[in-house]
């Protein structure tokens, strides 16, 4: 039997291979005509036969529907436009299948979604799914100093965060291959905030969903005079050989001294009274949207806010420029009955600066700013995130290793009330911390090796873990007088002994690992 003879017996009279209706078939594919036609008028089930050029649609069709040995399908033509195939087998199995040409853009704006796929609920939810972005990746930051700083990915740096604008699941709906462009003028921090996108989703094809308002989202926090003209946005960098940094300078850092990559920074403080300082810390603060978890503006009409920034002073034209690094704020709090007890709020060191020593050198020009003022009790931290401890534990640790108290004879001796008074009165540190870094300090000073003195260490320190579990005890003692047995259990989850180890106990390393890290971070600074 002939191929076309078997094909006629599958198939019923009149029906031709690859030729169901003449629309699809006359003329070459235009990405148009020939798929937006009404095609499935009795509803039939399809197949869609869709993938990259020369990936064997057509082979799969002919070799599995119309016998056609694999060998022949070495001479397919490339399919130009959408070939529809009617199998009708008997009365219950009918279905169509439908061949397309490998070089279609379903994302086109041309092509008919709802036609070719309507009834098909997994592959517009699979599309649709190709409309979410990561808002982190999608997301550009950069600090401009120069035209050619807009062309070059080098000078990129991205969000650690961006829930706080595009919500917990930081993605955004609504475009294909999403490019957010959020730049400043590395000096001035004039802004330029911009969106590129392949294409967008269409509320026609996909029951009325629109895409998220990015734009609007960005915009609304940030202040007014931002531009989304790049050209314009270029065009000011002329004026960032103008700006020079607010403020008092309270010190000079340098890196790679008297090497060819030897860098110099710059670190002033400022109230917001300074001239021009208000607008300027407008810009600033929208970088903690990015780096700093629930991060909210402050009001900075309170005056006893204080701001400390830090300038890289580089040569440009002959002569040299600023560029914001990082900054931080501390508030003024009262401490009864007449001290005062600043607290470091925001503390933010920009990526292309971080791992230079900025935030130490940042922390340290705090303390010194407070140091001799007799009127400051100690210095605190509002909510300190754990790369801010970090960065604490090793500045305090490497201070106080300079004070008497804090010798390691008196380290072995246990905490005492002259470490805090020593911390305290010479460098600010309040009591808390103090106990900490002694407890660093003690880590260092610890033989390890010898099981009698790193024993010791390690109880002294649980002995501490230990206090709110004492309280607990206390607490319970109380409550089994005033409430009966039942009542009891259910107020208190109580803990076993054993538990309370084994939570100790965790406690304990967890801490240990955190301790090493300043000690090697201590010793590399040596
Ligand atoms: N080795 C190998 N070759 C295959 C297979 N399937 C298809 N081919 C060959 O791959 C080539 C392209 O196959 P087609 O079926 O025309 O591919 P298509 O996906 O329809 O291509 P377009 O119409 O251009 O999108 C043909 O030469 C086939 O013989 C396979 O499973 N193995």
């Amino acid at each position: 039997m002939s191929y076309e003879q078997e094909e006629e017996d599958h198939y019923g009279p009149g029906y031709e291979v690859g030729s169901y209706t003449k629309d699809y078939n006359d003329g070459p594919y235009d990405g148009e005509s020939d798929l937006n036609v009404n095609s499935n008028p009795e509803g039939k089930p399809r197949i869609l036969l869709m993938g990259l050029r020369r990936s064997g649609k057509s082979s799969i069709q002919k070799v599995v529907f119309h016998k056609m040995s694999p060998n022949e399908t070495l001479f397919l033509e490339s399919t130009n436009k959408i070939v529809k195939d009617e199998i009708s087998n008997s009365s219950f199995v009918q279905f169509q299948i439908w061949d397309f040409p490998g070089q279609v853009d379903f994302f086109d704006s041309n092509f008919d979604c709802e036609m070719i796929f309507g009834g098909c609920g997994s592959y517009k939810k699979n599309l649709l799914q190709t409309f979410i972005t990561d808002s982190n990746e999608a997301l550009d930051l950069k600090l401009v100093r120069e035209p050619f700083d807009v062309e070059n990915d080098e000078t990129t740096f991205k969000p650690e965060m961006s829930h706080q604008i595009f919500g917990e699941n930081e993605s955004i709906f609504g475009y294909q291959n999403l490019k957010i462009s959020l730049y400043y003028t590395a000096g001035k921090l004039n802004t330029y905030l911009g969106i590129t996108y392949k294409a967008e989703v269409d509320p026609k094809q996909f029951d009325g969903a629109i895409a998220d308002d990015v734009m609007g989202a960005i915009s609304a926090k940030l202040p007014p005079g931002y531009m989304t003209n790049l050209d314009d946005f270029v065009a000011t960098l002329n004026k960032e050989q103008t700006f020079k940094p607010f403020g008092e300078l309270l010190s000079t850092y340098s890196i790679n001294k008297g090497s060819a990559t030897e860098r110099h920074f710059q670190l002033y403080s400022c109230t917001i009274e300074e001239i021009g300082f208000r607008s300027y810390h407008e810009r600033l603060q929208t970088f903690l949207l990015w780096y700093v978890d629930a991060a909210s503006f402050i009001d900075v009409d309170d005056d006893r806010w204080r701001f400390y920034l830090i300038f890289e002073k580089y040569p440009c034209d002959g002569g040299h420029r600023y560029a914001i690094c990082g900054y931080a704020t501390v508030y003024l709090y009262f401490a009864y009955p007449n001290k005062t007890r600043p607290r470091i709020s925001q503390f933010l060191v920009l990526p292309p600066f971080q791992r230079l020593g900025l935030g130490a050198e940042l922390l340290n020009v705090i303390y010194r700013s407070f140091l001799k003022d007799s009127n400051i009790l100690d210095i605190t931290v509002e909510d300190p995130s754990e790369e801010f401890t970090r960065l604490r534990d090793f500045v305090d640790s490497q201070n106080c290793k300079k004070l008497p108290s804090f010798s390691k004879e008196k380290l072995h001796q246990g905490f005492n009330a002259e470490m805090v008074d020593e911390a305290q009165r010479d460098l600010k540190i309040n009591k808390k911390q103090a106990r900490r870094v002694y407890e660093i300090l003690r880590f260092q000073a610890t033989n390890l090796a010898d099981f009698e003195e790193y024993r010791a260490y390690r109880l002294d320190v649980k002995r501490r873990l230990n206090i709110p579990y004492q309280k607990e005890a206390s607490d319970y003692k109380k409550l089994q007088k005033a409430l009966n047995p039942e009542e009891l259990r259910s107020t208190l989850s109580t803990s076993t002994k054993e538990q309370r180890i084994e939570n100790l106990d965790k406690q304990y390393q967890m801490l240990e690992n955190e301790y090493r890290h300043t000690l090697e971070r201590l010793a590399a600074a040596q």
